[in-house]
């Protein structure tokens, strides 16, 4: 492709061509500031070193004046009497604008005047904007480049990407060429590529022109305007600073104090590091607006899929077009709602929301709710289950994302070769580290909910988040972000109020009382836990419920339980009808329960010797139906959960999974 941009020696000479240019039209750049350039902010705007003083808040730095913008509006030679934008000799065929829209014509427009080189109006303007060779988003990666990338979500976005513009790029192509357009060998796809990527990275939306274009003529979305000389400054997430559109011009407008020689930064918006590197090519190290986008990969007949079906069938209006929010914030995140829960300030209410339909059991689904803002499970007693299971299925997420960004980063050299590796470093180390701190806050609330000991006094919650966070191998993080991390978790109430909701097999018996522990622990051990069924926890957890709730309805022993044990085991009675017929192919487990039903007298007569009488009274807690009872509980009220989860800092984790019974606390 054709290169009409100054030697990068020459590059501020440029620039300097390009700002007087600018004046000359009527623009402005304060006497405050001057353009810059280095390798790895490339060209920039800051305040002279020189400069008496810092430039103070509401200082208008640039002007671009409205006659040296360009957009779609130029494209079609718009004139209203609030302003007009002249085509600079690109004429482009009508039927071509009304077949492709608005996004396509800017970019064949830019193209056009690409190619008029110096005979273009915006010569001094397009000459100093990045070349082919320079460009650094992922399109433009080698193969040695796309290594850095592996095991992220960016092959997968660019090749999406390439398919969608390849496509655009071969119906624009069509349609000039119906128009009988003079000169379309020259629109070639890498001048194509270029444009786009000059766009993506430096426009600005239409809302810059709104005192220029009527109302009715200014859509929201689609019109991406190029401001030349505005579009100068570099990035910082949340600098503050406004644009200001004017009927002459458009300005730039400081909104913080900036010192003598620092960087006057633009703010292009929240955007993650995933966005900057797509678009723009660059991205942040510890970029506070950093998050993960999570592909949950919804069926459309799965229970969520439904759901969503049904959302938006019922609200038509707020369900069309709108993304899945579905993100993982870095734990440095500022822009979180101020009420939200905990959890919430690393995993986003829709992901969440989202996992706990999927995860929930249908029990818990009978109280799905949906409504224009999104889907959720309702709160109330017993369905703090799906939201365990939840923080579960994230903790799984990031555990199996770390170690494929782990393994995928085996064979890359110790330092980057080129800028693009350099920011694909950046991208991939902030994946990791987004992918760390939020497992050690997940796997905080999954920690507490097997805490049966202590409780939520502030004496517990503390020694228990020490146990936490030394599971933390030393210097693993810098104490800044372990600080935030201690924050974030205690700053906010947790979506689990309250500890020690999810049993192992074995802790079940400390939810009966002191004295019946002993005798059912013996029986236990003797009779119940001594067969080749020991092994299967599907049997075991049966077993366990079976004779948990059995005790729980036995005259003699329901006084002495807590309320807490009697309210569940009469919910799950409730909840599942002991006559339910099971049509289910029979696994492994049931089969076995069903042989130990067969010999149940067998137990019974165990049951007595123990102590255990109310179970050698009560005989039905062996029968089939009881067994098959118990175990469709188990197997919908349990919730597996990663077994040392924070292990996967040093070590590729074997995914070891607990099982965990849900007893929900009152
Ligand atoms: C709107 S332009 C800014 C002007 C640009 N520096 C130039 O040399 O033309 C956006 C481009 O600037 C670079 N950029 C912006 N912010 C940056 C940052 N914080 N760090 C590194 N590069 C940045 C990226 O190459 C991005 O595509």
């Amino acid at each position: 492709m054709a290169s009409i941009a100054e030697s990068p020696e020459n590059r501020l000479q440029a620039h300097t061509d390009l700002l007087n240019w600018v004046i000359s039209h009527g623009g402005f750049l304060a006497d405050s500031v001057c353009i810059a350039h280095d390798d790895s902010r490339g060209v920039h705007m800051q305040v002279k070193r020189d400069w008496p003083s810092p430039i103070s808040k509401d200082t208008r730095v640039v002007n671009t004046p409205l006659g040296v913008t360009m957009s779609y509006f130029n494209a079609i030679g718009y004139s209203s009497p609030k302003g007009s934008f002249s085509k600079h000799g690109i004429e482009l065929p009508s039927s071509f604008i009304d077949a492709v829209g608005r996004e396509e014509t800017t970019a064949f427009f830019l193209m056009g005047q690409f190619l008029r080189g110096q005979d273009s109006f915006w010569y001094p303007y397009l000459r100093t904007l990045p070349q082919p060779g320079q460009m650094t988003t992922p399109l433009f990666f080698e193969e040695e480049d796309v290594d850095w990338i592996q095991g992220t979500g960016i092959p997968d976005a660019s090749v999406q990407r390439f398919q969608t513009w390849d496509q655009k790029f071969d119906f624009c192509m069509e349609r000039l060429e119906e128009s009988g357009f003079q000169g379309l060998e020259e629109y070639t796809w890498d001048l194509y590529l270029w444009a786009w990527t000059i766009i993506t990275s430096r426009a600005f939306s239409a809302k810059v022109l709104s005192s220029a274009v009527k109302q009715a003529d200014l859509p929201e979305e689609g019109v991406s305007v190029l401001l030349p000389l505005i579009d100068l400054p570099n990035h910082r997430p949340l600098a503050k600073v406004e644009w200001r559109a004017g009927e002459e011009d458009i300005g730039m407008i400081m909104l913080e104090d900036i010192s003598p020689g620092e960087e006057i930064s633009n703010n292009y918006g929240p955007r993650n590091n995933e966005q900057l590197l797509m678009n723009y090519g660059f991205c942040i190290s510890n970029n506070p607006t950093d998050y993960r986008i999570v592909k949950l990969g919804v069926k459309s007949d799965s229970p969520l899929g439904q759901a969503k079906a049904r959302q938006a069938m019922m609200f038509p209006e707020a369900t069309k077009n709108t993304d899945d929010h579905y993100y993982i914030f870095n734990v440095f995140y500022p822009l979180l709602a101020p009420e939200g829960p905990m959890e919430h300030s690393i995993i986003s209410p829709a992901l969440f929301n989202a996992l706990t339909v999927m995860e929930g059991n249908d029990r818990e689904r009978r109280d799905v709710d949906i409504n224009e803002s999104g889907i959720s499970i309702m709160h109330k007693y017993g369905n703090g289950r799906s939201t365990l299971a939840a923080l579960a299925q994230v903790s799984f997420e990031l555990i199996a994302h770390i170690a494929m960004l782990r393994s995928t980063g085996e064979d890359l050299p110790d330092q980057p070769a080129n800028l693009k590796q350099t920011f694909a470093k950046i991208y991939r180390d902030g994946q990791s580290t987004l992918d760390k701190t939020a497992l050690v806050i997940t796997s905080w609330t999954l920690a507490r909910a097997r805490e049966h000991r202590r409780g939520e006094g502030w004496e517990d919650i503390k020694a228990l988040l020490a146990e936490h966070m030394s599971k933390i191998p030393p210097g693993y993080f810098p104490d800044e972000t372990l600080s935030k991390i201690r924050v974030r978790i205690l700053e906010r109430p947790s979506l689990v109020p309250k500890n020690g909701e999810l049993f192992r097999l074995m802790e079940l018996f400390a939810l009966l009382p002191a004295e019946l522990q002993g005798p059912c622990g013996t029986y236990w051990a003797e009779h119940i836990a001594s067969g080749p069924w020991a092994t299967d926890p599907q049997v075991m957890f049966s077993l366990a419920i079976s004779l948990v709730a059995i005790t729980a309805r036995s005259e003699q022993t329901r006084p002495m339980l807590s309320s807490r044990l009697t309210r569940w085991v009469d919910f799950l009675i409730s909840e599942y009808p002991l006559d339910a017929s099971n049509d289910q192919p029979e696994s492994q487990g049931q089969q076995f329960l069903h042989a130990l039903s067969a010999n149940k007298e067998r137990f019974i007569h165990g049951a007595a010797a123990c102590g255990v009488t109310w179970l050698a009274e009560s005989t039905e807690w062996m029968d089939a139906q009881w067994l098959q009872w118990a175990c469709t509980v188990g197997d919908a009220e349990r919730v597996l959960i990663p077994l040392e989860p924070l292990q996967v800092f040093v070590e590729d984790p074997a995914m070891a999974k607990q099982a965990a019974l849900y007893v929900p606390r009152e």
